[in-house]
This record gives structure tokens, sequence and C-alpha cells, in this order.
């Protein structure tokens, strides 16, 4: 029976057959897992499984809600800042405030942006506890790093190798359908003399693992770490370079205030989930596998 046929009239001649009511409909199928975020699982379960083999320990990164001190302020990253502003980071209003923060630790944390100390000439700015104070969504698991690397800074030292995988939240030009959140994957090795030399080393172990075993670094400037690199691997399929992370060594200014033995270093490194998840699986809209509007 079309459209025609009732147009023209002509379905008065057409011979159909009965309703058969007792046919069985579609068998209704279950829900299921967005092929996309099952690719994005996959990618985050194998990047796991790379830093358990590597020796990493994963830190807790179940708190979205982190203090601006964490976030920030422990970073070395100055108030002043513009990634602390509230167009690039989202604020809480309730609750607006921490309460909970080791004041002695936060003493020094001033002091150091303040007039530096270890070495550093600090930043020279009046530093502002009610800033610290700002409850906002973290913007980096680095604010998980800077809480695993003074709690180990409580004990006498160990070296240790953390790694994080979890949402993180960027104020950018969100629409009314998209987040601006992402997932960042973090390593950090803690260890008395490292040197950039280990840093390399562990980003070519890191990366080969990943199928990527061409890279370059390029200089590159962060807050809370110097020196810093971008880092860039040799995608074949594309032929051409691809910035697969960024990385570098936290600063004493960020260490020594936690009260971690002069001698420790500590290397880091970060890259996103989604990218490598839509490299792999050839998706090429972020907007499919996560709906966030940032570039990443
Ligand atoms: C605002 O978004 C920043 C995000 C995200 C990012 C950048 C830096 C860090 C970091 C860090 C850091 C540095 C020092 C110490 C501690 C942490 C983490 C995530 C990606 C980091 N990037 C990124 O993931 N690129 C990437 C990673 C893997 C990959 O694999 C493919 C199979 C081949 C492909 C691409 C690089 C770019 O995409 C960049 O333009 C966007 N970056």
């Amino acid at each position: 029976l079309t459209r025609e046929n009732l147009q023209r009239g002509d379905w008065k001649e057409l011979e159909f057959k009965e309703y058969n009511f007792t046919a069985k409909g579609l068998p209704i199928d279950g829900g299921h897992l967005h092929p996309l975020l099952k690719a994005r699982i996959k990618v985050r379960q194998q990047l796991k499984d790379i830093f358990r083999q590597m020796g990493f320990e994963e830190m807790p990164t179940n708190n979205f809600v982190e203090s601006s001190f964490w976030n920030f302020d422990a970073l070395f990253q100055p108030q002043q800042h513009p990634a602390r502003d509230s167009h690039d980071t989202f604020f809480l209003q309730a609750p607006s405030t921490t309460n909970e923060l080791p004041e002695d630790y936060v003493e020094r944390v001033k002091c150091v942006h303040e007039s530096g100390g270890y070495g550093s000439r600090g930043y020279g700015y009046d530093w502002k506890r009610a800033e610290a104070d700002k409850n906002l969504l973290r913007t980096h698991t680095t604010a998980v790093s800077s809480r695993m690397l003074y709690a180990l800074a409580q004990k006498p030292f160990v070296p240790k190798k953390y790694f994080s995988i979890d949402r993180v939240f960027r104020n950018e030009a969100v629409d009314r359908t998209h987040l601006a959140e992402f997932h960042q994957i973090e390593g950090l090795v803690c260890d008395r003399g490292l040197t950039l030399g280990d840093l390399l080393g562990v980003l070519h172990d890191f990366f080969s693992r990943l199928g990527m075993s061409k890279l370059k670094f390029k200089p590159a400037y962060n807050p809370y770490t110097e020196p810093s690199m971008e880092i860039f691997s040799y995608h074949e399929g594309f032929k051409k370079w691809v910035e697969v992370g960024n990385s570098g060594m936290f600063r004493p200014e960020m260490l020594l205030p936690m009260g971690l033995p002069e001698d420790v270093r500590v290397i880091a490194w970060g890259l996103s989930l989604e990218r490598p998840t839509m490299i792999l699986y050839g998706i090429d809209n972020i907007r499919d596998l996560f709906g966030s509007k940032i570039d990443l």
C-alpha cells in the first residue's frame, strides 16, 4: 500500500492479507554501551595495564571537587595566572570554600609565592588565603599528584611511581549540550637524583608501549614544571608529527614546601584519553566520543 495507491484510489482493487495480530515483534534489544564509550573504556584499560606493567600505582582520583590550593597554589601556580580565572575554571557556589588545609604547609606555600625561598625569588605578590580556599572542579589530575606528593613527604622518604586517569574540567566555550571536560592521563616518578634523562627514558618506554617509538620533544612552559617539554610522535598513518602530550620536572618551589628531601626530584607527564581513542579508533569528531567542546 503506497501513497500513490491512496491518491489514485486504486487501493480498492488491491488484495490485502489479514492482519496477523499474533505476530511476534522484533526482539527487544537490551541496553548497551555507546560504541565510542566502549572504545574509550578499552583504551583506558590498555593504559592502566601499561602503567601497571611499568610498576606504577594508581592514584585515588575520586574527587572531582578540589580546592584552588591543591589545584593551583600547591603547584606554585600564581593566583593571578589566567588559568585561575572563572572563564577557564569552574568554581563552586556551594560549598564555595574548603576549610581543611594543613595550616603549616599553607604557610610555607604562601611564603614561597610571596618571597620565594629554597633558592627561588618567588612571585612577589600578596598571596590571599581566600583565593586558595575557593572550591573548583579540578582542571587537571596534577591536583591529585600534589596531594599524593605532600602525603609522601609526611613519612620517611620512599621512591614512588604513580599514575592517574580521570575526568578534568575546563571552563572552555561550552554550548548547551557540551560540558568542557576530558580525561587526563598523568604519570609521575618520585626519587632521589632523577634527571631529565630519566624523564626522556620513561617517556620513550611509555609511548613505545602505545606503538609510538619515534618521539621528539620541544621546550614548553608549565607554571609547575621546569624544564617542560611538549611530546611529539611521528604518526606513520598520517605521515606527520602528532602532539601526544606534555611533560616536565616539578619545580623545587612545589616540592620543597611539601617537606620532600632536597635531593628528591619528580618527573611527570600527561596526555588525554580522548585523543588516542579517537586516533586508534578512527573517530574524527571528538563530540561523537565525549560531547566535549574543547580541542584535545
Ligand atoms: C586542554 O587540553 C590539553 C590536552 C591534553 C593534555 C595536555 C597536557 C597534559 C599534561 C600534563 C602534565 C605536564 C607536566 C607534568 C604533569 C602533567 C595532559 C593532557 C592533550 C594532550 N595531547 C594528547 O593527548 N595527544 C595525543 C595523545 C595520544 C595520541 O595517541 C595516538 C595513537 C596515536 C594522540 C594524541 C596533545 C594535544 O592533543 C593537545 O592539543 C591537547 N592536550
